[in-house]
């Protein structure tokens, strides 16, 4: 620019404006000061504001980490949703002095799941402070990572304590330690499939064995399964019924755990590869049948409201290592107040095993379980499954061919050809018999669990006095022995220790151990 232009822009800058006659420099000057002072005042406007937003926050954050113990503020800031059934329910005391709480105070939260009975509560204590539950290492009190919609309930569990139980009568186990028992629901882990679920094979951090059935929830019954299996067998303890030690709720997940049963189930030992000599004897069998009777007769009748099992059938019959068998799969059981019958209009159950009014009729009663128990007892003793389409057809179906085989004195011919070693014919008649009966098309005159047990105790006195009378070969057996009082508890199962209900039944020490077998 020449000397000349800056002479021309001083002179017109100089000039006077209509604006109060200000010069232009001066309008200029103000326009573009107040520009800046409006820039400003925006500029700090919007800091405010983000200030404030992050405190909000903040505020939220640190809320969360209180209540999850977590470092972590994505996951922290995510309140994951609760599932319909479960709610998360703050006591109002706590509500009250949350914000004075202390960041390391432990809420106490109560989980209701279902009925009031199944209410699960934490209590436990906090970690110490800046103690971090964060760690790389998975611990078993550190669940935080866990980022799934039910983080809440699980969360819940890092406050330090041990997952200890928070149920009444078992423990809540979470995703994350089921996780890690079964190395993540591993296909190895795969103990069995259900209709209802998969069963893995798991062990706990502290060496527990452990059974964990995932029911399949998009099967549109395994929720009402959950529930219905939780219900009836979640403070149910005897020997002879798996024992259901908690279950997990944890979003679409749906777990139960049980004891794990070592051997195999009876299906597996009846019917599976074994070689030409099973190792079930007829002693071992008809500890089975027992036990198998004991745990029945415990639902039917040692319970308030009595359970119906609804499918007794040999793949529900865990073995042990001693040879007790253990009643499992309680998913189709069905509480029944006292007394009553149930009309259902789904049948479930397993076919061949059904009894003929309730596939027919849909009635139900503990008397359907008498019923597939007699089948049950029938393959145990003959070794076939109780349809058989391989057979010819006077042999297909289980019932028939045995009443047919009994009734025209074949009973011998009716034994698993597997057995090691034939059974007295005595013995094998009073089995048929009781067999038969419990299989009676009139489910009236069917005998209940409890009176089975009568009769397969005194079949095993007469088996002593059978031997007693072989070795002297003097008196001549009683038709009529002598028979054991069965007692049966009727008390609220939650009374009922383990112990007394196996005492309930009058238990001996020979019900655990099989005897050496007997020669014919
Ligand atoms: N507590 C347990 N311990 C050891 N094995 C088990 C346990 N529970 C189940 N199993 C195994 O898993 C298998 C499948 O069990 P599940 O009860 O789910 O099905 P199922 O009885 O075979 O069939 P369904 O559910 O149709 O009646 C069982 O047959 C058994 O071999």
């Amino acid at each position: 620019m020449s000397i000349y232009d800056a002479a021309f822009v001083n002179s017109e800058l100089s000039k006077p404006t209509s604006i109060f006659g200000l010069r232009l420099w001066v309008v200029i000057g103000i326009f573009v000061g107040s520009t800046i002072v409006l820039l400003l005042f925006l500029l700090s406007l919007c800091i405010t504001s983000r200030r404030s937003h992050n405190n909000t926050n903040n505020g939220k954050l640190s809320h969360s980490s209180n209540n999850h113990h977590s470092n972590n503020a994505v996951a922290a800031d995510v309140t994951p949703p609760i599932s319909k059934e479960i709610q998360e329910i703050i006591p109002a005391a706590h509500h009250n002095h949350h914000h004075h709480r202390p960041i390391n105070a432990a809420p106490e939260i109560q989980i209701d799941i279902g009925k009031s009975e199944h209410r699960v509560v934490f209590s436990d204590k906090a970690p110490s402070s800046g103690e971090s539950l964060r760690s790389n290492n998975v611990n078993h009190y550190n669940y935080g990572s866990d980022n799934n919609n039910s983080g809440n309930q699980h969360n819940t569990t890092s406050y330090g304590g041990p997952e200890v139980s928070h149920l009444g009568w078992g423990r809540w186990y979470t995703l994350r330690e089921l996780e890690l028992a079964t190395n993540c629901l591993a296909d190895e882990n795969v103990i069995g499939e259900g209709g209802y679920g998969i069963v893995y094979h798991g062990i706990l951090q502290d060496n527990t064995q452990i059974a964990v059935k995932n029911l399949l929830n998009n099967r549109g019954q395994a929720e009402k399964e959950f529930k219905v299996e939780v219900e009836a067998i979640g403070r149910v303890r005897h020997k002879n019924l798996v024992r259901l030690l908690g279950y997990c709720v944890e979003g679409a997940y749906r777990m139960l755990v049980y004891d794990y049963v070592d051997n195999g189930n009876l299906d597996q030992w009846l019917h599976g590869d074994v070689g030409d000599v099973s190792p079930l004897t007829w002693e071992i069998r008809m500890n089975i049948i027992l036990g198998t009777a004991k745990g029945l007769a415990y639902l039917h009748e040692g319970l308030e409201p009595k359970v119906v099992h609804r499918d007794i059938k040999s793949s529900n019959i865990l073995i042990d290592r001693q040879w007790n068998s253990k009643v499992s799969d309680f998913g189709l059981a069905k509480l029944l107040g006292s007394e009553m019958s149930y009309v259902t209009t789904r049948v479930m159950g397993t076919f061949g095993y059904v009894a003929p009014e309730y596939a027919c009729t849909g009635m139900l009663t503990e008397k359907s379980d008498v019923y597939s128990f007699g089948i049950l007892i029938m393959e145990i003793i003959s070794g076939r499954t109780p349809v058989d389409y391989s057979r010819p057809p006077g042999e297909v179906n289980l019932v028939d061919w045995l009443k047919t085989m009994v009734g025209n004195r074949r009973s011998e011919e009716v034994v698993d050809p597997k057995l090691p070693e034939m059974p007295t014919s005595k013995a094998l008649k009073r089995i048929l018999l009781v067999a038969l009966k419990c299989v009676d098309p009139d489910s009236h005159k069917r005998p209940k669990m409890g009176h089975v047990i009568h009769m397969l105790e005194a079949d095993d006195l007469l088996f002593r006095d059978d031997r007693r009378v072989a070795r002297e070969s003097s008196t001549p057996i009683h038709d009529h022995p002598q028979e054991k009082p069965v007692i049966t508890v009727k008390a609220d199962v939650k009374h009922l220790p383990e112990s007394s209900t196996d005492r309930s039944e009058g238990e001996t020490s020979k019900d655990q151990h099989p005897q050496p077998n007997r020669r014919r």
